[in-house]
């Protein structure tokens, strides 16, 4: 087989599972190959019932002592017995496995491997394995991969997959040359490919690991080289002289810009004035206020005669900023145009023409912005926000749509200068590095599950106040495979143990687009009191009057990412808070968390979350989606990035065979 061939052709895989693949991104040889483990767990050896605490997968061997007994739980059949060793008694718990009533046998030893679970204080072994003492012999000591899976999918399924697909590809091509690989100790693609899926031990894994992110930095690199050489010091056509309406916008402000909103505002002109095409990047924390800075560049080149467009990752978001701009640019004569997937074709129709024909000044939209159909009459000026959303491709397709117009990048993310200056190295950098005056810094406090009963009252009193709260789940619904809250059971749980005039509603990333949009506009006009949601509310939304999140399990996350969360508060006046509910109180998973009780600074949160980790823990939580590599970290990885970058420029590879036959990650 070859990298590019499809999925179907390798043998275990049939079209039903082929439709399942596909669900998870994979549908060529390539992308199977490169579909890498979420985590590896240690098969370790036998533990005394005893030390078992909760959490930890671990593997035990004990007698049955009490019948195991079947029972439901709505759709669920779960089956329940104890097991005693020399040292203890523990609860074990399998869901929707009632075949296991014929194989369980009071008085038999059994050998079990699962994660401990607390469930009502009782300590549980859920869901556990049972081993064989020629597997357990087999295993011991050794790494096995656990991957992100969809619904009809067992970890399993894709470990066959790819071990078939390994031993029938053809792999000698290395788009690395030998000379590369020796500078900077890198093991050979294949090798490493073998060693990520069926690692022999932790340190084949961190040899496999540096190559695969190594590779996604270099093609990253490559792809970024090649941009940069073509649009290297372009002169730009677009003429932007009349500056008038910047003092006239902030001077209809409510607030006044704060230095750094200032200066990016200056830099933004001077690039214009420049005669050259700007690429300029706006780095600012969560809340600093970029939005105000790309309004003010994307009225500028209306108000000398041209169009602008901005591209934001989620209709909720684009919703949000159409009515802002509006607000703020309706009485300047401006007119703002909205294009996202949900609107009926209709809809796209009359606003494609609006657009084509210039009487649309700004465009304000999602990935439908990219969509073939859309042309400008004159688009002078692409701002894209949270870019790491949508990387470069997407934003060079937004700006074929123009003649080289200006290009304005934001980002929230908080990542060093000298990280930066190499990951958006064609682009020039503005930081904003102040918060707007008058913001109360938020309170926050890392607790256990048990102070929730505190954090309901505390709520109610806020609600009470005018002020309305944010309470994030990892989950969408119950899982048998992870112990977390989920959005469905939480809403409803709140709603019978909060007080009746609490409105309370759910959102999530499974909703349709359009319900989704109606929630946060509900929410947005105070509608709505608690907003019980998954991270789908992580970027950019801005509804000043919450002033309280609440994240359950903040275990769960990165801690990058729950500062993001925890930037959809302290957008106003008001004192707000941050509640973290570790749904793990480990001592570590308190020092990691301890981190955001520190300090309310992005890069200082960033900083000491790499400290803790150190490099190469890559058993460890995923920072967020920067970028979208599949494996690479760059907080984690910066040196690999940084000696990625330096291999990019020594030689020159085409983009294709950088590719490996599954989609570049940029
Ligand atoms: N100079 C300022 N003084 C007071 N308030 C401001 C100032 N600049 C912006 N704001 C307000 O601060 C809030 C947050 O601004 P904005 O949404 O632009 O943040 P952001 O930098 O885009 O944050 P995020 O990365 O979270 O999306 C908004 O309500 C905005 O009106």
């Amino acid at each position: 087989m070859e990298l590019n061939d499809s999925i179907i052709n390798i043998k275990g895989i049939g079209e039903k599972s082929e439709k399942l693949f596909n669900k998870l991104g994979i549908s060529t040889v390539g992308e199977l190959l490169c579909y890498y483990p979420r985590e590896y767990e240690i098969f370790r050896q036998i533990e005394p019932i005893s030390g078992v605490a909760e959490g930890r997968t671990v593997i035990v061997e004990g007698s049955i002592v009490s019948k195991p007994r079947a029972s439901r739980h709505g759709n669920l059949k779960i089956i329940e017995c104890d097991i005693k060793d020399s040292t203890g008694l523990l609860r074990v718990v399998w869901f929707n496995m009632p075949f296991l009533m014929k194989t369980l046998h009071m008085g038999t030893k059994y050998i079990l491997r699962g994660t401990a679970v607390n469930k009502n204080g009782i300590l549980r072994l859920q869901q556990p394995k049972i081993i064989s003492m020629k597997e357990y012999a087999n295993s011991i000591n050794k790494l096995f991969p656990i991957y992100s899976l969809t619904a009809g999918m067992t970890n399993n399924t894709i470990l066959k997959a790819v071990k078939n697909c390994f031993d029938n590809t053809d792999f000698e091509k290395d788009i690395l040359p030998a000379a590369i690989r020796k500078k900077y100790d890198l093991i050979m693609w294949k090798k490493a490919i073998q060693s990520i899926h069926f690692p022999k031990d932790k340190e084949e894994c961190i040899k496999a690991r540096k190559r695969l992110v190594f590779d996604e930095f270099f093609s990253f690199f490559t792809m970024m080289n090649r941009l940069k050489k073509e649009r290297n010091k372009e002169k730009s056509i677009f003429e932007i002289s009349d500056m008038y309406i910047i003092e006239e916008i902030k001077a209809v402000l409510s607030y006044t810009l704060t230095e750094g909103q200032d200066a990016a505002v200056s830099d933004i002109i001077n690039d214009m004035e420049s005669g050259y095409v700007m690429n300029r990047l706006i780095q600012g924390d969560v809340g600093s206020g970029k939005t105000i800075v790309a309004v003010i560049a994307l009225a500028l080149v209306v108000k000398n005669g041209y169009q602008g467009a901005i591209m934001v990752p989620t209709e909720v978001l684009a919703k949000q900023h159409y009515q802002s701009f509006c607000e703020v640019l309706g009485e300047f004569g401006i007119r703002i145009g909205m294009l996202i997937g949900s609107m009926t074709a209709a809809q796209k129709k009359k606003e494609y023409k609006k657009i084509e024909d210039g009487e649309i000044d700004i465009v304000v939209g999602t990935h439908a912005l990219i969509q073939e159909k859309v042309s400008f009459k004159d688009l002078a000026l692409v701002v894209t926000d949270e870019q790491h959303r949508f990387g470069v491709r997407q934003r060079e397709a937004l700006s074929s749509k123009g003649r080289e117009p200006h290009m304005l990048v934001m980002s929230a993310t908080p990542i060093p200068r000298t990280l930066a200056i190499i990951l958006y190295g064609d682009l020039d950098v503005s930081v904003i590095n102040v918060m707007p005056k008058g913001r109360l810094p938020i309170k926050n406090c890392v607790v256990g599950t048990n102070y929730r009963p505190q954090a309901y009252r505390f709520m109610e009193k806020e609600i009470a106040a005018g002020h309305q709260v944010y309470i994030i789940c990892p989950m969408v619904e119950e899982s048998e495979n992870m112990e977390a809250e989920n959005v469905t059971d939480y809403t409803n749980m709140l709603e019978t143990t909060l007080a009746p005039s609490i409105r309370i509603k759910a959102l999530h990333g499974k909703m349709k687009a359009s319900l989704k949009n109606e929630i946060m506009e509900q929410f947005a006009a105070h509608e709505i009191d608690i907003l019980v949601s998954t991270t789908v509310i992580e970027v950019g939304i801005n509804v000043p009057n919450a002033t309280v999140m609440m994240i359950e399990n903040a275990e769960r996350f990165g801690l990058a990412q729950l500062h993001q969360l925890r930037g959809r508060v302290g957008r106003g006046d008001s004192q707000s808070y941050c509640i973290f509910m570790a749904g793990n109180p480990s001592k570590e998973t308190m020092k990691r968390l301890r981190v955001l009780e520190d300090s309310n600074d992005g890069f200082f949160v960033a900083k000491q979350d790499l400290k803790l980790r150190g490099p190469g823990d890559f058993f460890g939580i995923r920072q967020s989606g920067e970028l979208d590599f599949a494996l690479a970290d760059i907080y984690q990885d910066a040196e690999i990035m940084k000696m990625a970058n330096e291999a990019a420029k020594e030689c020159e590879i085409s983009l294709k065979d950088c590719n490996y036959g599954k989609k570049i990650v940029i």
